[in-house]
């Protein structure tokens, strides 16, 4: 669906990105992860053309982008800006109805998809006749994201579309936004700092350091598997709390007690940290859970850290 091909882009002496190649297959949210400076921005704003690569192809569907009216490249591509940047004389409605304006729909069917959109992203529906600045962070925030989606473009680039929230709305937003049915056929380019954010929300994470790509892979790979120094590096300090989140009892499924059947399983699909957290939360002993063959399981905390040891010992060797 987008493919990059030794892309590279230089300001005078600043090499902002080097010879970047990566594919996003359709319906994938590949997410860029780096520390600041390391060319995440540049990357995604060159899939749009909002800056055009020095070197390299950047493929669309096929087509080289090069070719391509950037009117209408743009048109097909969803994009949340860093820092929200809504309109601030626009209220939220002119600001949501920017792209269907320009494609000329009329007046009730951008009516009826704001008003779609409003609902969804669970705006309040007096806050359209507002302005930017009479609405919280996390509001906006939403507003950016239905201007993006409005048009329903298969593609969406998404620039730290959580990075102006404080960390409690940056969690819950981040929760329904990966839940959002509308983003799931969407073909996602999504840059953060926030490795978190990245692990939570990635198919797969193209982890980057001075416009060079470190590793392409998928955050299991990434955290089992790191291809170089660099990327074992990048993610040591918070290892074993990613460990926890994506690793799930389907995946640890043959390291744990076979249990019987029971009305209160949980499904195996949990992260290892929630089935903890569950099992702190209601301070029960041990839990059930059951996969898709109707199968069940039981465990108790130590178990469940055996067996995630056992997944993970098993897991590095492969
Ligand atoms: N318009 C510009 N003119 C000069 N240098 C630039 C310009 N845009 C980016 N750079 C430089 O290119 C490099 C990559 O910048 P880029 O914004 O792509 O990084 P980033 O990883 O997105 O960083 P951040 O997370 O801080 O936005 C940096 O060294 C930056 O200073």
């Amino acid at each position: 669906m987008i493919e990059l091909k030794n892309v590279s882009k230089k300001y005078g002496e600043t090499i902002a990105v080097n010879q970047v190649s990566f594919e996003v297959k359709e319906k994938e949210n590949l997410v860029l992860l780096g520390t600041s400076g390391c060319g995440k921005t540049t990357t995604l704003k060159m899939i749009n053309r909002l800056i055009n690569p020095d070197e390299g192809e950047i493929i669309l569907n096929g087509q080289n982008i090069i070719n391509q009216n950037t009117e209408i490249l743009r048109k097909g591509i969803g994009y949340v800006m860093q820092n929200i940047g809504l309109f601030p004389h626009y209220t939220v409605e002119e600001n949501i109805a920017i792209v269907p304006k320009l494609l000329k729909w009329d007046k009730k069917k951008i009516q009826d998809r704001v008003y779609e959109l409003t609902e969804k992203l669970h705006l309040p529906t007096n806050s359209l006749k507002l302005f930017p600045n009479e609405l919280s962070g996390g509001q906006q925030q939403r507003v950016g994201l239905a201007r993006a989606l409005v048009s329903d473009p298969a593609v969406l680039l998404m620039d730290e579309p959580f990075g102006a929230l404080d960390n409690v709305t940056r969690t819950s937003i981040r929760k329904e936004f990966k839940d959002l049915e509308e983003l799931k056929r969407k073909t996602m380019v999504m840059v953060t700092h926030d490795v978190e954010e990245a692990f939570e929300l990635a198919d797969r994470i193209c982890l980057m350091d001075k416009g060079n790509i470190m590793q392409i892979g998928t955050p299991k790979e990434l955290l089992f598997n790191p291809a170089n120094d660099f990327a074992k590096t990048f993610l040591d300090g918070q290892r074993l709390a990613l460990e926890f989140k994506i690793v799930t009892i389907e995946d640890i499924w043959e390291m744990l007690p076979n249990a019987m059947h029971t009305t209160k399983s949980l499904s195996a699909n949990v992260s290892v940290w929630d089935a903890m957290e569950k099992l702190r939360s209601t301070q029960a002993t041990e839990l059930q859970f059951s996969n898709k063959t109707q199968q069940y399981k039981s465990a108790s905390f130590d178990e469940l850290i055996k067996a995630f040891n056992q997944y993970k010992n098993f897991t590095k060797h492969e």
